[in-house]
């Protein structure tokens, strides 16, 4: 009897979600990308969503670690123990191995950081480690064509970057990648609040603010949220109200950052293809096309069409796994 213990896998490992799709399964993990790690052994605690319970309510043999920033692996072993758990709570057996790993990065990485990637996907045990830049499995993963001379343009708004890119002929044409995504959105509600309104808050806090009450646009009618944090003139624990308004002015300079540079990569697209995003409009995926109203503020800034694509959270890791799911298709996508 033949048994196969070997699984391919694609991997789009994000600043803030990590998710895995195998090859014939489709996706069977999407977790936060983080690790509790035991200070005096090193011994990782929890990985993915048991971790986040602990984070910033840990002690000090905890640490709570984040090993992407920015896109990029910044903590090197911490990223290659979470890659393997993560691999671990996936695979079907003990003696299951990894063949191949497609793992997505950010378009705008150098080589010394796309090679921490592979190194780390070869240590959690993968044969063969390929990469696939993020817009382009994003324009794959919502099913655009990516290899037509038609020029799709696609803005991925994730936790750490935001990437955008001008697709032609299954290659990138035109592409940029800022340092701001969901996380600094996040760093800034708390910064807007402690100055402003004397109120230290947690940065889980701040993303349930985000994603509740947060806009790009006016709304109607405006909204208002409870949250817990500390009052920094009194020192101790406060449930204050929150309003949309102030919110919205938090996230003002970052969401203006992500317009400049929509701007910036349109100024640089060649003119045909200028022509075709024109007419096909500009597709939005990640976690953070779905900040209220940022599709709206983009329309208005480009004045071109903007469109929110169908389940942005999980547009990257469905194009990563349709590129591992036909290698040889999509071989000319691979970096
Ligand atoms: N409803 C929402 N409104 C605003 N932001 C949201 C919403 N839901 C999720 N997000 C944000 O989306 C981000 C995660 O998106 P995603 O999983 O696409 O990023 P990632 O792949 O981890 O990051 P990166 O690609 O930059 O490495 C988080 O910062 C999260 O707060």
């Amino acid at each position: 009897m033949f048994f196969n213990f070997s699984q391919d896998v694609a991997i789009d490992l994000g600043t803030a979600n990590t998710l895995i799709h195998i090859r014939g399964e489709g996706i069977v993990l999407n977790e936060p990308s983080i690790v509790a790690v035991d200070h005096k052994t090193g011994e990782v605690r929890e990985i993915g969503y048991e971790a986040l319970q602990m984070h910033e309510r840990t002690h000090t043999e905890i640490e709570t670690i984040w090993p992407l920033k920015d896109g990029v692996i910044a903590d090197f072993k911490v990223a290659e123990q979470m890659i393997e758990g993560m691999l671990r709570k996936v695979r079907k057996n003990w003696l299951t191995r990894v063949r191949n790993m497609v793992v997505c990065v950010p378009s705008g990485i150098t080589q010394v950081e796309e090679r921490a990637v592979e190194d780390s996907g070869e240590r959690a045990g993968a044969k063969h480690v390929r990469l696939v830049s993020e817009p382009m499995a994003a324009a794959i993963g919502i099913g655009l064509d990516i290899d037509e001379a038609v020029g799709n343009m696609v803005v991925d708004i994730g936790g750490g970057t935001t990437e955008i890119a001008v697709i032609a002929l299954s290659g990138i044409v035109i592409d940029e990648s800022i340092r701001v995504g969901g996380v600094e959105l996040d760093n800034a509600i708390v910064q807007y609040f402690k100055r402003n309104h004397n109120l230290l808050i947690g940065s889980r806090t701040a993303e349930r603010i985000k994603c509740e009450i947060g806009s790009a646009i006016e709304m109607d009618p405006e909204m208002e949220i409870s949250v817990k944090g500390r009052d920094l003139v009194s020192g101790i624990p406060k449930l204050r109200t929150i309003s949309s308004v102030n919110v919205r002015e938090a996230l003002h300079d970052n969401l203006d950052q992500i317009g400049a540079a929509v701007l910036r990569c349109l100024e640089r697209t060649p003119p045909e293809l200028g022509a075709d995003v024109l007419e096909r409009g500009i597709m939005l995926t990640g976690g953070g096309a779905m900040l209220h109203g940022l599709d709206v503020m983009l329309r208005e800034r480009v004045e071109l069409p903007v469109y929110i694509a169908e389940d942005p959270l999980t547009a990257v890791v469905r194009g990563t796994g349709e590129v591992l799911e036909n290698l040889e298709k999509y071989k000319r996508v691979l970096i």
